[in-house]
């Protein structure tokens, strides 16, 4: 089966919604509404896999760092998804969109039944023209933020699973840097953008290194897990900078922007 020719998953990060005192970053919430609402208005179906349910939580719960405990941080979630939800609705309602909530556990996609009214999900809320916001259901499910044998890995990986799931034709992440370099410009000043990648190899995945910040998690190991996964079924996958959503505009037309893995024919 061939993939929607106009349908797009977009994965934001928790270091574009919050800020570096671990505030929420409400301009990164709005801009981004405003683009993807504006992008669904020229006809393309969205799906946002949206991270940052602990960091927000915590930061609500005047959690002084960001919690270590599983117990804490379910709670935590549980606290943020709430008002990660209610920004997007808030936000999206301005430019007259309708948003839904749809949280997802690894063995939502490993039993056939489960995956297949999963897919029907998507599909009726794409076709009602509503924009499904996804995120792990971290209260009741530990893999991706504790686990070491983990299916999500982290919300990089989630969300190459629900492109994959939805034959997107694309799949957008959006991180706190501007694509996949060299090595790691945090850490070596001369690093290259790399902007376009045809193989994922061990060569290339020796390239990646973990989180740059204290609230992004999985650094671009996990987006070369995502981006191989998302890849292998056609799906060209982009990394850029969640900083200026506006790129996305580009994005969809075609043109070359941050790091595009080049979706295997
Ligand atoms: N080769 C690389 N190219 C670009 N960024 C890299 C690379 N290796 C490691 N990184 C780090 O990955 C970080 C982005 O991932 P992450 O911290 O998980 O944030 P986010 O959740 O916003 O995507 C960058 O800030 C950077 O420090
Ligand atoms: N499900 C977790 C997100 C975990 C995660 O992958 O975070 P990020 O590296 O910011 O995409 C949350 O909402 O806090």
């Amino acid at each position: 089966m061939g993939l929607y020719k106009n349908r797009i998953v977009v994965k934001v990060g928790t270091s574009s919604l919050t800020n570096e005192i671990g505030e929420n970053n409400l301009r990164s919430f709005d801009r981004l509404a405003c683009v993807l609402s504006d992008i669904q208005n020229l006809g393309y179906e969205i799906i946002l896999v949206s991270s940052g349910a602990i960091a927000v939580g915590a930061n609500k719960l005047r959690m002084k760092t960001r919690p270590s405990s599983l117990r804490l941080k379910q709670a935590a979630a549980a606290v943020g998804q709430c008002s990660i939800m209610y920004l997007y609705d808030k936000f999206f309602s301005d430019y007259d969109k309708t948003i839904a909530q749809i949280l997802l556990n690894a063995e939502d996609m490993e039993v056939e039944e489960k995956k297949e009214n999963l897919i029907n999900t998507f599909d009726a809320l794409l076709e009602m023209g509503i924009i499904p916001i996804v995120n792990e259901n971290d209260s009741v499910s530990y893999t991706e933020i504790q686990s070491a044998d983990r299916l999500f890995g982290d919300n990089d990986m989630l969300s190459a699973i629900v492109a994959v799931l939805c034959r997107a034709q694309k799949l957008i992440i959006l991180s706190d840097i501007d694509g996949f370099y060299d090595r790691d410009p945090r850490l070596y000043a001369n690093a290259e953008l790399i902007q376009q990648v045809t193989t994922i190899d061990e060569n290339l995945q020796s390239l990646a290194g973990g989180a740059g910040s204290r609230r992004g998690t999985g650094g671009m190991k996990t987006k070369l897990d995502a981006a191989k996964l998302a890849t292998a079924q056609g799906i060209d996958t982009i990394v850029t900078n969640g900083k200026n959503p506006s790129a996305l505009y580009d994005i969809v037309k075609g043109e070359q922007i941050g790091t595009l893995f080049v979706g295997k024919a």
